[in-house]
């Protein structure tokens, strides 16, 4: 709000704002004629002479408030305030901008309309004042003077444009302001035109001080609304941010970065990493005392009394890395052909490793594939627990789960329990299982039992009872499932300490789910307590894992769900062969296709096969056979050696005791060693011609399916009835004890047990001695099922054979992809061997001997 201030005559005072308004009546000289504009707003302006109306009685000086007294704009004015800075803004300017055209508009019609009042009242008033002293007309007031003296100090713009204004309004009044008036009187108007003029000037005079009263309201008003804006701003607590001070730069160049040196590294087209595509290789003839490998001389000494005299090439190789002399610890891959040794390789530096720790945790998982192999690892390493046993280091304690029994009585072996009276912890626990079950993956449980006992099995049945779990087992070599359900279900079972990570046959466990068993183990590995991961003597903490396959998978997206550390890959391979190739076979192996024209007639096919001078040949020793013979025999003298130093040793015999399984069957080891040495020894003086059924060989013979397995071992007893006591069959039908007998008479130089069928359950991983015939009844699955299935002979540096029965459908498939596929890697070519045609009588044998399988077959289901 501010005041214009209008002098009054003879200078009197300028009144208050609530003083009277009379006053200005007093003198007509300083009448004001008041107008309201467009905004609703009053002024008023000077016009001497005029007679004060009603309106004029309005007092001289006038508020100008930043609020118009209408409703409307007011209203408009609070509603913009309530709109946001910007908005406010925006609306303010587009009203700005409408006003501003509104006004132009208004003025230009309101000047013309008051210019035509004035001039009528100035009329009106010259015809009065011609009457009066003409001196007075043409002077203006000194307050006029003052006025516009004041006008023009506050303004100080634009004064031609105002006389220029005045101008264009005075004619525009000569054309507006009498149009009916006759010529007669147009003629007179000259000589009024200078008193016309007078008048006409002091009216645009007043349409100027109108605009410039406009004006100056509308610059106040906008200084008031920016100072409005500003406390705005300050209260909504915008702070303008500083204005970064420019850089200056003058003429010279900017600074440019060095131009790049011309790369010299020759481009690469290598997807695999650098681990991958270029492992360790190792030739499979390397062999190396252990003791020069790290082994400590008294679990060398021990390994050599068991028939463990050096290590073998894949062990020369891993051995280093995973012993703590490796100073840049990482996980460990290997790809070394079946009966290489891949087991000794990683069960003697973990248990070299656990023998160090004081207390007993779980702090290694062993997985395989099949509880065959889960045994078998279980012997090895038995072994080298014994061979690190005694002096300052702990016993190992191996445990297996395979789910040949109970849960219940797997989780006695496997885990402990203590009870202790302690009502802190158990308060502390209770706390702990409460806040836990009410967190949302706990709702279900929540909704299930209220009892916080089952969120935690340390919390005892009474108050204050408090349950510590122990594990009883350093290391647990499992089935994948098996393992599965202890995580799951096994109280105390835990995985926190676990500091090894073993996957054997890993192609096979990567490639199935087996519910899910690496997914569940990975996970638990992310829980890390302090220091429960640190190898003693390794600068190393976290789980180091170690997968091995005689065909381990190349496939980067199986192997890198297991999110490896610093890994390496070992590759066996023959010495001179330079063939890189995905899958290697022993070198001593020795392999044949038999080719087989009636695939009808294929069982009298595979007699023929065992009865044959060929497979006798296979027994006997070609010179380099003769060599691997040789060099088993002295291993075998060894061994017997061994096997007699060693049970005069206390310290075995005591062990015995605890694992009796896997000694007794160690022990059995032994003795079919010297035994099977004794029968190659007397095949060697054998006559090279055709075998007698007493003269069997022993082989391992593979069938597709279960069934296939039980039905080629009946029709076989049915056409000789003197096999039935040679023959035996191993599927996954086959209850685990029986198994364990079939394997073991198997190898049992005494026992009538020439000929296992089995099915693939036993293609991987498992470990006959010096098994010297291994026959493909039917073909393999896929390649890698084959060298898995020829791998159970040759094996630990012995030499073997492998047969393949090939119908005529099949010798494409088998030609092209392992007969002499580059998928393969091996020694010797594949031998092809001819059977004789089968004469009319046999057939007829043989088709008797399918009408007797298939009414037996009745017969049981009718059963
Ligand atoms: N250093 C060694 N000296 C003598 N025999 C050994 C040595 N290392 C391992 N063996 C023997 O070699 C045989 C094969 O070992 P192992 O079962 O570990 O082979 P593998 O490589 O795991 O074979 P697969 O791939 O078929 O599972 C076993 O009978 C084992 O006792």
């Amino acid at each position: 709000m501010y005041a214009r201030y209008i002098p009054p005559s003879g200078g009197q005072k300028p009144l208050r704002n609530n003083e009277d308004s009379s006053a200005t009546k007093q003198s007509p000289a300083t009448s004001a004629a008041t107008t309201t504009n467009v905004d609703g707003l009053s002024y008023s302006r000077y016009i001497p002479g005029a007679k004060p109306t009603q309106q004029d009685a309005l007092p001289i000086i006038q508020r100008f408030d930043d609020e118009s007294n209408s409703a409307t704009p007011k209203r408009k004015r609070d509603e913009e305030e309530q709109l946001p800075v910007s908005e406010n803004i925006k609306s303010k300017k587009s009203k700005k901008e409408k006003r501003n055209n509104d006004l132009e508009e208004v003025e230009s019609t309101s000047k013309g309309q008051r210019v035509k009042e004035s001039m009528k009242k100035e009329k009106k008033k010259d015809k009065k004042q011609r009457n009066a002293s003409d001196d007075e007309d043409d002077e203006p007031t000194s307050n006029e003077s003052i006025s516009h003296q004041q006008e023009a100090d506050v303004d100080g713009e634009d004064d031609g444009a105002h006389d220029e204004d005045a101008d264009m309004a005075d004619e525009a009044l000569d054309s507006e302001s009498d149009p009916e008036a006759s010529p007669a009187e147009k003629q007179k108007k000259p000589p009024k035109r200078e008193k016309k003029k007078k008048s006409q000037g002091a009216d645009v005079e007043e349409a100027q001080e109108e605009e410039d009263d406009k004006r100056h309201k509308a610059v106040f008003e906008r200084k008031a609304k920016s100072l409005k804006y500003s406390d705005m701003i300050k209260e909504q607590g915008i702070v303008e941010e500083p204005e970064e001070p420019a850089e200056l730069h003058g003429l010279e160049p900017l600074p440019q970065p060095e131009p790049a040196a011309p790369s010299t590294a020759k481009p690469t087209y290598e997807t695999l990493p650098p681990w991958l595509a270029s492992p360790i290789r190792v030739s499979q003839d390397t062999q190396t005392p252990f003791t020069d490998l790290g082994i400590l001389p008294k679990a060398a000494r021990f390994l050599e009394q068991k028939g463990y005299t050096e290590a073998f090439a894949v062990q020369t190789a891993a051995l280093p890395l995973l012993l703590p002399t490796n100073k840049q610890p990482g996980d460990l891959l290997v790809s070394a052909a079946t009966g290489s040794g891949k087991t000794l390789a990683y069960a003697l530096p973990i248990v070299r490793d656990l023998s160090n720790s004081v207390i007993t945790r779980l702090r290694c998982l062993v997985v395989l594939p099949t509880r065959e192999l889960v045994k078998q690892a279980q012997e090895v390493f038995e072994l080298c627990a014994k061979a690190y046993e005694g002096e300052d280091r702990k016993r190992v304690r191996i445990g297996i789960a395979i789910g040949n029994q109970s849960l219940a009585s797997e989780q006695d072996i496997l885990v402990t329990k203590e009870t202790r009276y302690d009502p802190e912890t158990y308060k502390q626990l209770e706390e702990e299982a409460s806040s836990k079950s009410t967190s949302e993956e706990d709702l279900d449980e929540l909704l299930t039992s209220s009892d916080t006992r089952r969120t935690n099995p340390r919390i005892g049945p009474w108050q204050g009872q408090v349950i510590d779990f122990h594990s009883k087992v350093d290391i647990l070599i499992c089935t994948p499932g098996r393992l599965v359900e202890h995580i799951d279900q096994t109280p105390g079972f835990t995985l926190s300490y676990i500091r090894w990570l073993v996957v054997d046959e890993a192609d096979k466990l990567l490639a199935q789910s087996f519910q899910g068993w690496l997914d569940v183990v990975l996970d638990k590995f992310k829980v890390n307590h302090y220091g429960a991961r640190d190898f003693p003597d390794m600068p190393y903490s976290g789980v180091r894992k170690i997968l091995l396959s005689a065909t381990l998978t190349r496939d980067l997206s199986l192997l890198n769900q297991l999110a490896l550390k610093r890994p390496k890959l070992i590759v066996l391979e023959s010495g001179s062969d330079v063939q890189v190739a995905e899958h290697s076979l022993p070198d001593l192996l020795r392999e044949y296709a038999v080719r087989v024209h009636d695939a009808n007639l294929k069982p009298l096919y595979l007699l023929d096969l065992l009865r044959s001078r060929h497979m006798a040949i296979g027994n006997d020793a070609t010179k380099s056979d003769k060599a691997a013979e040789e060099q088993s025999d002295s291993a075998s003298e060894t061994s017997s050696d061994d096997s007699s130093s060693s049970s005069d040793s206390d310290s075995d015999s005591d062990d015995s005791d605890t694992t009796s399984d896997s000694d007794t069957s160690s022990d059995s080891d032994s003795d079919s060693d010297s035994d099977s040495d004794a029968d190659s020894k007397s095949k060697e003086k054998r006559p090279r011609s055709s075998l007698s059924n007493s003269q069997m060989p022993r082989a391992l013979i593979f069938t597709k399916s279960n069934e296939a397995a039980l039905r080629l071992s009946r029709l076989l007893t049915i056409l000789d009835k003197s096999l039935a006591t040679q023959i035996s069959t191993l599927t996954s039908t086959t209850p685990t004890s029986i198994r364990r007998k079939t394997l073991r008479a198997f190898t049992t130089p005494s026992s009538p047990l020439r000929l296992i069928i089995a099915s693939d359950l036993v293609a991987r991983g498992i470990d006959i001695p010096k098994l010297p015939h291994v026959v493909n009844y039917d073909l393999p699955p896929s390649v890698a099922g084959y060298v898995h299935r020829v791998g159970r002979t040759a094996r630990a540096g012995r030499t073997g054979c492998a047969w393949t029965l090939v119908g005529d459908g099949e010798s494409g498939w088998f030609w092209g992809k392992i007969g002499k596929g580059a998928g393969v890697k091996r020694a010797q070519k594949v031998d092809r061997v001819m059977i004789e045609e089968m004469n009319e009588d046999r057939i007829e044998e043989y088709e008797s001997a399918l009408e007797k399988l298939g009414k037996e077959a009745l017969e049981s289901r009718k059963r």
